[in-house]
C-alpha cells in the first residue's frame, strides 16, 4: 500500500491520497444515496443519547425546579382556598378542593389539616409527610423531598399572610404561629410522572425518525433504483458498442426526462456510429475494389495488365498440361505508331490506343484475353485454340486494324499491328521460352515489313 503524501493547504498540511475519499468514491449510485439517507440518521442516533447523557443531571434538576415552584405555587393558592373550608368545616367544599388540586400536573397527595393538627379533609397516598413538620409551618414553604417525591405545606390563615413580608421580617420557618392560624394544607407532589412523560416523548420522536427513516431508505433504495437501473442498461450498452456492436441500443423508459434523453442520445449515438460504420465499409470495399481492379488493369485502355497477363500464360500453360486444352499466345506490335504521337501528340497516340483496344476486343472470343503489356504492345490468349485457328484470328484482326481510319484534328491516320503467334500446348517448357517465341515472331512480322502475322513453329518462324 503507497504510503500517505501530505500537501500544504493554507497553514494545514492534509492528506493527498485521502483513503476515506477513496472509499467514497468507490461507493456505488445507490449506496451514495443510502449513505447520503442513512448519514444524518446515524449522526443523530449518536448525538441524540450523546446529548441526553451529557444533560441527564441538568434536565433532571430542571424537572424537580419547576416541581418546587409548581408545588410551592399550589399550597399558596390553596391555602387561602381552603379558609372558608375549614372555618365551617365543609367536607363538600374541602373535597371539591382537594379534586381540583389533585388534578394537577404531578400532584399525588393532598391534605388539609385543622387548628388542632387533625386530619379534616385527605386526597391521595401521602409518602413524605411528616405533620409534625408540617403543623409547626409558619409559611408556605417545602418541606421534604424524597425518591423524587416532593411535599409542601402553608399555613391558612383567617387574613391574608404576605409570606413574602414573612420573610422579609427575617421569620423563621419555626418562629411562633400567629394567633389567626387555622390550620395547613399539604400538598405532595411526583416528580417520576414528568419525567417518565418526558422520556416517552423522546422515544416516541426516536421512534418517529426511525420510521421517518426507514421510509426514506425505502424511498432512497427506489429512486437509487429506478436511476441505477437505466444508467447500468446505458453503461452495458456503450461498453457493447465499444466492442463493436453498433447495434447495441437501450429501451427508453427512464422516470426522469433527462435520464431519457440521456437514453435517446445513446440510442442516437450508436445509429451514427452504425451508419459511419456502413459507409466505411462501403467505401472501403469501393476502395478496395478499385484497388483489385487497378492492380490489373491498364488505366489508359480499361484491359488487362501484364500482372493479369502472367496469371492467364499460366493457367493457359496449366490447361494445356492438364487436359491437352491448346492456345495461343500473341503478341502485337503497333506499327509506326510514333508517327501518331510526333503528328497529333500525346494525346492523340492516347486515343488511338484505346480505339484499337476496343477494336480488337469486339473481335475476340469470350474466352480469349486481350491485355496491353507496354506502350503500342498487345498480347492476346486465344484459348481453345490450333495453330490454324490462331493465324485466322490474327490475321482479321491484322485486316481491321490496317483498314481503320484514325482522325484526329481533322487528320485521318493509318496505322497497321505486326503479330507473332507461338501455341501453348503440352510441348510448352516455360513461360519465359513461350514469350520468347512470340516476341521473336512478332519480330520476325516486323522485319518482313510489318502488317502481317508469323507464326513460331518450334525452332522456326512461318
Ligand atoms: N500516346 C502514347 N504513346 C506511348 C505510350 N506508351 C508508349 N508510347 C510511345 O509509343 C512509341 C512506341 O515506340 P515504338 O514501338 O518504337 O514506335 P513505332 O513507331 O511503333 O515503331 P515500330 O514499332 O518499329 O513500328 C514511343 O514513341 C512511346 O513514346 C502511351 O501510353 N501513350
Amino acid at each position: 500500500m503507497e504510503p500517505l503524501k501530505f500537501v500544504r493547504a493554507g497553514k494545514w498540511l492534509v492528506p493527498l491520497r485521502d483513503p476515506l475519499a477513496k472509499w467514497f468514491r468507490g461507493l456505488s449510485l445507490k449506496q451514495h444515496l443510502l449513505l447520503t439517507v442513512l448519514m444524518p440518521f446515524l449522526l443523530a442516533s449518536v448525538a441524540i443519547p450523546l446529548f441526553f447523557r451529557l444533560t441527564g443531571d441538568a434536565h433532571s434538576r430542571s424537572i424537580e425546579d419547576a416541581a418546587r415552584e409548581r408545588g410551592l405555587a399550589i399550597v399558596q393558592l390553596l391555602a387561602p382556598a381552603a379558609e372558608f373550608g375549614i372555618a365551617v368545616r365543609s367536607p363538600a367544599h374541602l373535597d371539591h378542593l382537594l379534586q381540583t388540586v389533585l388534578d394537577q400536573q404531578d400532584v399525588v397527595a393532598v391534605t388539609i389539616y385543622s387548628h388542632a393538627g387533625e386530619v379534616i379533609a385527605e386526597g391521595g397516598r401521602a409518602e413524605v409527610a411528616t405533620p409534625s413538620l408540617i403543623v409547626t409551618t409558619t409559611r408556605a414553604r417545602l418541606i421534604e423531598a424524597r425518591n423524587g417525591r416532593i411535599s409542601f405545606a402553608a399555613p391558612v390563615t383567617s387574613a391574608p399572610v404576605a409570606f413574602d413580608d414573612v420573610e422579609a421580617a427575617g421569620l423563621s420557618a419555626d418562629a411562633p404561629l400567629a394567633q389567626d392560624t387555622m390550620g395547613w394544607v399539604y400538598v405532595e407532589l411526583d416528580t417520576h410522572a414528568s419525567a417518565q412523560r418526558e422520556n416517552s416523548a423522546i422515544l416516541f420522536f426516536l421512534l418517529l425518525a426511525l420510521v421517518t427513516l426507514l421510509f426514506s431508505a425505502c424511498s432512497a433504495l427506489h429512486l437509487a433504483h429506478k436511476v441505477d437501473e437505466p444508467l447500468a442498461h446505458l453503461a452495458r450498452a456503450v461498453r457493447r458498442m465499444l466492442d463493436g456492436d453498433v447495434d447495441a441500443s437501450v429501451p427508453v423508459d427512464a422516470v426522469s426526462p433527462e435520464l431519457q434523453s440521456l437514453q435517446d442520445g445513446v440510442n442516437a449515438l450508436g445509429r451514427a456510429i452504425a451508419n459511419l460504420q456502413g459507409t466505411m465499409h462501403r467505401r472501403i470495399e469501393e476502395t478496395t475494389g478499385i484497388l483489385a481492379y487497378q492492380v490489373r488493369h491498364d488505366p489508359l485502355t480499361g484491359l488487362s495488365n501484364r500482372r493479369a497477363f502472367e496469371e492467364a500464360l499460366d493457367e493457359a500453360m496449366s490447361a494445356s498440361r492438364r487436359a491437352s486444352d491448346q492456345s495461343a499466345l500473341c503478341f502485337m506490335d503497333l506499327d509506326h505508331f510514333k508517327l501518331v504521337n510526333d503528328a497529333g501528340g500525346h494525346a492523340a497516340g492516347d486515343a488511338l490506343l484505346c480505339e484499337i483496344a476496343m477494336l480488337i476486343q469486339h473481335r475476340l472470343r469470350t474466352q480469349d484475353l486481350i491485355c496491353r503489356i507496354g506502350g503500342d504492345e498487345f498480347a492476346l490468349i486465344l484459348r481453345g485454340c490450333t495453330r490454324d485457328d490462331a493465324k485466322c484470328i490474327t490475321m482479321s484482326l491484322c485486316e481491321a486494324i490496317a483498314a481503320l481510319s484514325f482522325y484526329w484534328e481533322d487528320e485521318c491516320f493509318k496505322v497497321s499491328v505486326s503479330i507473332g503467334v507461338t501455341l501453348i500446348d503440352e510441348t510448352a517448357t516455360s513461360k519465359m521460352d513461350l514469350l520468347k517465341a512470340a516476341d521473336a515472331a512478332c519480330y520476325s512480322a516486323k522485319r518482313h515489313g510489318r502488317n502481317q502475322v508469323v507464326v513460331h513453329q518450334g525452332a522456326r518462324l512461318a
